[in-house]
């Protein structure tokens, strides 16, 4: 996007950047916040912010090796000099904070820094090695490359209220252009970005917004109107409203977590939807013991790295620890072992991650099914960002046969 040259638009990126890379703070709230913060930037004025702010958490480790020095709190600048800097169709404005931007030699350093291929592709050593190693090069070069660009916003509509094409009919009369997805029954992708959250059909639940790739965990677990199913990791409930959507708001829906503030929020965006069909349960000692054998279906939407949803969170490149990823897959097999149990004898399983890693999905269910003979596996589907153009996904159906 063109520069526009207002100190007061750098300011915003410079103290967003601040506070995602030294400050810990998530980037999809820290640009929703800087936002907020001032009423008269305009439409283009705020893409310009957000979208240099998602590049540059996106591209770091490229604008690093460009620059002659690390990026610190120091250096939030000239980071973000660096970056127009290396493309030449951009003019910096002849500000004192860009004076030590040197054309010529940023293009010199990034020239001898990009023959590095994690460097070019911006992801850690580790992240690369770990990548490269559970998915072979022409694989992960593609995911890498894929989850580097922006992630387009899919809404899912909610067909308790309305349909696809009433839904698109009353957002077309808002100027809010979308297309329907042939691939995806209930989703519906905005041509541009926009802040949908405004419009009455959000707030009247006529939709939330679900990657076209997360839409397709619920209808993979079988559900039918009538039954009693448990989301074992339901957070703030995204499947869980599609699992009730699916279900018709008929039979039981039991949203577990272990944190009672996701529950809260589920609540909210439930009665938001018209959802009845959900009771909430806090996940303790013997929570789940006590419910084995009770469920129809369970779904475990697993913790886990987010490896594929980066192009959503660019800022887990950054954040994510090799010592995470051991303590998250034992997590999710402990996960598996125990909560599986809670499915009655013929019923189903479907365990996902939004990862496209082996090693926290096909690997943890063939290691849960070589453990547990009363389970079996009946079909499994990763769905990578390079072939659908949406967030990476892993879903596995499991039958407790015995
Ligand atoms: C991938 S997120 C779930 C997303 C959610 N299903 C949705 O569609 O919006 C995984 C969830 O698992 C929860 N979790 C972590 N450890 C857990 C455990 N031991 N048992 C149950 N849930 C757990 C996390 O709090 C998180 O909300």
């Amino acid at each position: 996007m063109k520069i526009l040259p207002y100190k007061n638009l750098f300011i915003g990126i410079t103290d967003t950047l601040n506070n995602i890379f030294f400050e810990g703070k998530y980037a999809d709230k820290e640009v929703e916040r800087t936002l907020k913060s001032n009423k008269l930037w305009g439409a283009r004025d705020r893409a310009f912010i957000a979208e240099t702010v998602y590049d540059l958490v996106r591209w770091k480790r490229l604008v690093e090796g460009g620059m002659a020095r690390p990026l610190s709190p120091e250096t939030i600048w000239e980071f973000v000099g660096t970056w127009f800097a290396l493309d030449p169709d951009q003019k910096l404005p002849s500000w004192e904070e860009f004076a030590r931007i040197n054309h010529k030699e940023i293009l010199k350093r990034h020239h001898e820094s990009a023959k590095n291929i994690a460097v070019a592709e911006s992801y850690p050593d580790w992240m690369f090695e770990v990548c490269l190693d559970e998915l072979g090069k022409n694989r992960w070069i593609e995911e890498a490359q894929a989850m580097n660009s922006a992630a387009p916003t899919v809404l899912r509509v909610n067909t308790l209220k309305t349909d696809r094409k009433t839904l698109q009919k009353l957002l077309k009369e808002r100027s809010i252009k979308t297309k329907l997805l042939s691939l995806y029954q209930d989703a519906v992708e905005l041509e541009e970005k926009t802040n949908i959250f405004r419009t009455d059909e959000f707030q009247n639940g006529f939709f939330e917004v679900q990657d076209a790739g997360s839409q397709m965990i619920a209808p993979y677990l079988r559900v039918e109107p009538g039954m009693r199913v448990v989301d074992a990791c339901a957070g703030a409930g995204g499947k869980t409203l599609h699992l009730a959507s699916l279900m018709k708001n008929k039979g039981q829906i039991i949203a577990m977590d272990i944190h009672e503030w996701k529950l809260k929020e589920l609540k909210r965006r439930a009665s938001r939807n018209d959802v009845q069909n959900v009771q909430t349960r806090l996940i303790e000692a013997k929570t789940i013991k006590k419910m084995a054998n009770t469920a129809d279906r369970l779904l475990i939407d697993a913790p886990c790295s987010g490896m594929g949803v980066l192009r959503r969170n660019p800022d887990a490149k950054w954040k994510l620890q090799p010592a995470f990823l051991d303590e998250i897959r034992k997590t999710q097999a402990m996960i598996l072992n125990d909560y599986a149990k809670v499915v009655k004898v013929g019923g189903l399983i479907v365990y996902a991650t939004c990862s496209i890693l082996p090693s926290e999905n096909e690997k943890q269910v063939q290691k849960f099914i070589e453990n547990n003979p009363n389970y079996k596996l009946i079909s499994d589907k990763t769905y990578y960002p390079s072939e659908t153009g949406y967030d990476g996904f892993y879903m596995s159906l499991i039958e407790r046969i015995a």
